[in-house]
């Protein structure tokens, strides 16, 4: 292997210590804790890790949290009451849908993404994903930047990484993590983040006829795509930096989008799975829930 191995473990721990620090200074100002509430619909399995994780991370940055496990047979008006009990309960400031929904089973209302993001509180919407956020974004003001693509931009900056001119290529554009990383990374200087914008991007899809010519042309490759390992060496430029946002269960393994061992020989630098770009996710999921409670008491 010859690439540097970006340990997104290590970056998160630092910007989750700079929550904790910011978070501490609310509250000794005289503000309650920050406080965020998890619905989680059935049992999606990147979902569980994420759960699983994030709590903790709540627990150490001085943030409360709550988690609303929902059965996969709940209802879209069952569903719908609790965001709404969530949006009006002044002790959360931030909320959060873990997606994907689950496709419900038998001839039940199925649940809408859509319907169901809509109805979560702008103010709230730590994620990013409600419609005033996603334009918000797409005009280069954000107030809530999505944690995932703001992640990997935090990580990009810290280690010093230059996206400005270069060719990033997303493979992937889900309304999560392919979409609004494209949009980022594209936009003029740092509206979205410290000094990293400005990049030319493609974005790849499904649809995409010559994926493999397409990604050898990236200076940074970010995969965002759910298939394990999809992405094989042969299709990696060399000294082209990997991003793999892959979250896959294979058996009792976790395992990216990225063939890591193959990438690693011709990349420069690669994260891996885990320990990539899950943890920067958590981290810049605290920062938003400060963040929230901070637009909730008028700061
Ligand atoms: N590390 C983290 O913090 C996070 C990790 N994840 C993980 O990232 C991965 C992607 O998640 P998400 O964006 O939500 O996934 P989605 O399933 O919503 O989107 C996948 C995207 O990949 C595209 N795609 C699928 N197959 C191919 C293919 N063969 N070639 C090219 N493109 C393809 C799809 O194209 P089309 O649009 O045409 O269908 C779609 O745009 C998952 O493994 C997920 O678990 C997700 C969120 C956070
Ligand atoms: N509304 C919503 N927002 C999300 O951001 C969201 C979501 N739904 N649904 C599921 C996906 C997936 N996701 C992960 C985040 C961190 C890890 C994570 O911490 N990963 C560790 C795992 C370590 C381990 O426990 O083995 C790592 O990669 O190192 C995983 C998965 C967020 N997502």
């Amino acid at each position: 292997m010859s690439a540097t191995r970006l340990d997104g473990k290590k970056i998160a721990l630092k910007i989750r210590a700079e929550v904790a620090q910011s978070v501490q200074k609310f509250v000794e100002d005289g503000n309650a804790a920050p406080k965020l509430a998890a619905v989680l619909v059935g049992d999606d399995p990147a979902s569980q890790v994420y759960v699983r994780n994030k709590e903790r991370a709540c627990e150490k940055a001085g943030i409360a949290s709550r988690l609303d496990r929902m059965p996969a047979s709940t209802t879209p008006a069952e569903l719908l009451a609790r965001i709404d009990e969530l949006n009006s309960d002044q002790s959360v400031n931030g909320i959060l849908v873990q997606l994907p929904l689950p496709q419900i089973e038998g001839d039940g209302p199925a649940l809408d993404e859509r319907e169901v993001l809509d109805a979560i509180d702008p103010l709230k919407d730590v994620d990013a994903f409600s419609p005033i956020n996603v334009g918000l974004l797409m005009q280069g003001r954000p107030r809530f930047l999505p944690c995932t693509p703001h992640g990997i931009v935090q990580m990009l900056h810290r280690c010093d990484i230059e996206t400005a001119g270069k060719h990033v290529v997303v493979v992937g554009r889900s309304e999560i993590v392919g979409k609004p990383m494209a949009m980022m990374l594209a936009q003029k200087d740092s509206t979205c983040g410290p000094q990293t914008a400005n990049a030319t991007v493609t974005i790849a899809h499904s649809r995409t006829s010559n994926l493999k010519e397409v990604c050898l042309s990236a200076d940074i490759l970010i995969a965002a795509v759910g298939r394990p390992e999809m992405i094989r060496g042969d299709m990696i430029r060399p000294g082209a930096v990997v991003v793999d946002v892959g979250i896959n269960r294979v058996g009792d393994r976790l395992v990216g989008d990225v063939a890591f061992d193959e990438a690693a020989e011709t990349a420069s630098a690669i994260t891996p799975v885990p320990g990539g770009v899950g943890p920067l996710t958590i981290a810049m999921l605290l920062h938003n829930t400060l963040l929230a409670a901070k637009l909730q008491s008028g700061q």
